[in-house]
């Protein structure tokens, strides 16, 4: 995908649950490609409900969004799963791990949903694989191990090795601190930076959690791009 593209491209977007009331309404907005950015806002703001529309899981009432130029707006539901698996990671606040399977087989899932089936995809998933279990300060060890038996801390670096298995060109990270100390949560931060410039992944972290805010490049506060407002 071509590297030019604004990683992100919202033009009029609107959602409502309930089809009458507007939850996001979203005149223009743009994330350029390679940057990281905060998105902020009170609890109800909209921020999981703009999370879930970019990444495909919910569908807009009306407008447009592009990721990297493809317009998921314009694609069905499978078309929007397929590119969702190949070209973003997504973290959600409670990790989504399939609690029985083991580390590796949860990773592995990630890898299969984006298509990547060959022996050569294999022996690529292997290496990296353990390149980002390394970069995440796990041990390898813990990929043998049912992923719910794995403490927090444990748990959201995986969703995070997870997510970027595919070396997806966009990361969303759905406020995954919370249930941090502060010690655990820098650490955390730093070590999801350098993977991030490491794959030269754009980023959108999605908290509300202001102390977060010096790690990103931009920084947005949900209230001033979504007309809609907040509860
Ligand atoms: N499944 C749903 N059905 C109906 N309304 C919903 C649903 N999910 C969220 N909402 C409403 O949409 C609004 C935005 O909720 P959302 O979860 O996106 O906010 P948030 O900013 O992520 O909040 P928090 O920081 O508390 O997680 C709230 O008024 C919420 O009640």
């Amino acid at each position: 995908m071509a590297e030019q593209q604004a990683a992100i491209c919202l033009r009029q977007l609107r959602f409502s649950y309930d089809g009458n009331s507007d939850v996001i309404n979203i005149p223009q907005w743009t994330l350029e490609s390679g940057q990281k950015c905060f998105v902020f806002g009170a609890s109800g703001a909209g921020k999981s409900t703009l999370m879930n529309l970019l990444c495909g899981v919910l569908k807009p009432t009306a407008g447009d969004i592009q990721v990297f130029g493809q317009a998921l707006t314009k694609m069905s539901a499978r078309q929007r799963d397929r590119f969702r698996a190949k070209h973003i990671g997504v973290v959600f606040q409670q990790f989504n791990l399939i609690p029985y399977l083991t580390v590796a087989e949860n990773i592995r899932l990630a890898s299969w949903f984006a298509g990547k089936t060959t022996s050569s995809d294999d022996q690529n998933f292997q290496q990296r694989l353990l390149e980002l279990v390394a970069a995440l300060q796990l041990k390898p060890e813990v990929l043998h191990r049912p992923s719910r038996e794995l403490s927090v801390g444990q748990q959201q670096r995986v969703a995070i090795v997870r997510a970027l298995i595919n070396q997806p060109e966009l990361l969303i990270v759905d406020e995954p601190t919370s249930a941090l100390d502060s010690y655990a949560r820098d650490n955390f931060m730093q070590l999801l930076m350098s993977v991030c410039e490491q794959q030269r992944s754009s980023l959108l972290f999605v908290s509300h959690d202001l102390s977060l805010q010096s790690y990103f490049d931009v920084d947005v506060n949900l209230a001033d791009i979504n007309t809609a407002g907040g509860q």
